[in-house]
């Protein structure tokens, strides 16, 4: 691997893959890594401790040719931009992408190499050339639950989302903390006064919320003291486009020979960027739960089983704890009401990091190291 293209490097998810990269050293197993922008050719690289060639322009299919790999964050209208001009013009190199445009292409596999590293290694045998991230719902559950998919012991589950801001965007995670701010402002006098009626205070809140002044454009409704039950497009089915890639990508990325079903609600939450989601999951047989306990955690170094009792999982098992650590921590398990067959669970993961660009940054190594 001599040329590796960096495109969308000082994006949101593209920060944190340059933030991983220099924190894992991975910049030394690479001869010569070229950065490309869309807005600022001939323009300065990021710091990565060593001399690196001005911006090219990331539209340059010629320039772009000469990589043995590009890996891309810069979203998908530019993945549907360039790849096909790439490969119908023959380059033959390795595309590694966060975008979620190729994922179900025949010709591409999702990467998530603690969970499917077979899949990745009879890929890589079979001369696939496409790695694209997960979703990242999919990459943080199966981080977490991988261990029972593994065993073959999942029937079907349920997933509930309480998906974090920081997946719609940078722009979003701002938007919320204005959110914030604004509904304090408005109650700041009140809240001095420890006399003030805490109703008056909700009917000054909830007329900031509901006002046309509140600060939504990019979420389109409130999410500070609110949540929104609908991520991504609406499908005929009545499935928003998020829930159907729990079903669709996970049993792609499993290699799954029959579909296991999976389904749920996705919902966001006034989170900055840790996704939580909520499962029952309907075992193949009663598992006695100090089993299911180590053969989850078991399954990869990052995934932490949290004992089902409220003080650890308050301090635990939250956004809050989570975020900014590879850590993918579950707990809340137990068996339910419906049978000895039904497991909850409620596991928390960063999903800038699992969740977007640490697989991908994973795969470029495995690539290196193949
Ligand atoms: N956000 C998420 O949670 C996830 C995102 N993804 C995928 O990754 C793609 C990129 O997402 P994300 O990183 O959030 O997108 P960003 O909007 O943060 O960055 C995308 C590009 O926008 C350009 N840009 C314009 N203005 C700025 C600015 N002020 N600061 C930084 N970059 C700027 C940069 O391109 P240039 O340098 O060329 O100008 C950058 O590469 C998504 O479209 C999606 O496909 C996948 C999984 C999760
Ligand atoms: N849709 C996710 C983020 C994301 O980018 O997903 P995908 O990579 O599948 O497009 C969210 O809003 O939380």
């Amino acid at each position: 691997m001599k040329r590796v293209g960096f495109v969308g490097w000082r994006g949101m998810v593209g920060s944190v893959l340059m933030e991983r990269m220099l924190a894992e050293g991975d910049f030394q197993h690479i001869e010569e890594p070229v950065f490309f922008t869309t807005s600022n050719a001939g323009g300065q690289g990021p710091d990565i401790g060593v001399d690196i060639p001005p911006l090219k322009d990331a539209s340059d299919i010629d320039e772009l040719k000469t990589m043995d790999v590009i890996i891309s964050c810069q979203g998908g209208d530019y993945t549907k931009s360039v790849f096909p001009a790439l490969r119908s013009g023959g380059w033959d190199g390795y595309w590694i992408d966060a975008a979620s445009s190729l994922r179900m292409e025949d010709d591409a596999l999702i990467i998530l190499d603690p969970v499917n590293m077979d899949v990745i290694k009879d890929g890589l045998a079979d001369g696939i050339k496409n790695f694209i991230g997960g979703n990242c719902t999919v990459s943080l559950m199966l981080m977490a639950m991988g261990g029972l998919f593994r065993e073959g012991l999942v029937d079907w589950a349920s997933v509930m989302t309480y998906q974090a801001a920081s997946g719609a965007g940078a722009q979003n995670m701002r938007e919320l903390i204005k959110q914030m701010g604004t509904i304090e402002g408005v109650v700041l006098d009140e809240l001095a006064n420890p006399a003030s009626a805490i109703l008056d205070i909700d009917r000054k809140v909830a007329a900031a919320m509901r006002s046309d002044e509140f600060p939504s454009d990019n979420f389109g409704a409130p999410l500070a003291g609110s949540l929104l039950p609908w991520i991504d497009r609406q499908l005929d089915n009545g499935q928003s486009r998020e829930e159907w890639k729990g079903q669709a990508e996970t049993n792609k990325l499993l290699g799954a020979s029959s579909i296991i079903p999976i389904d749920g609600l996705c919902v966001r939450i006034g989170a900055m960027r840790c996704h939580s989601q909520a499962l029952t999951v309907k075992l193949s047989r009663d598992v006695p739960m100090d089993e299911i306990e180590s053969i989850l955690a078991a399954a990869n170094d990052w995934v932490k089983v949290v004992p089902n009792e409220r003080d650890i999982t308050l301090q635990e098992l939250t956004p809050t704890a989570v975020t900014g650590s590879l850590s993918v921590p579950v707990g809340r398990m137990r068996k339910m009401n419906m049978g000895p067959e039904y497991l909850s669970a409620f596991t928390v993961g960063d999903q800038l990091l699992w969740g977007a660009a640490e697989p991908l940054r994973r795969m470029l190594r495995i690539l290196i190291e193949a």
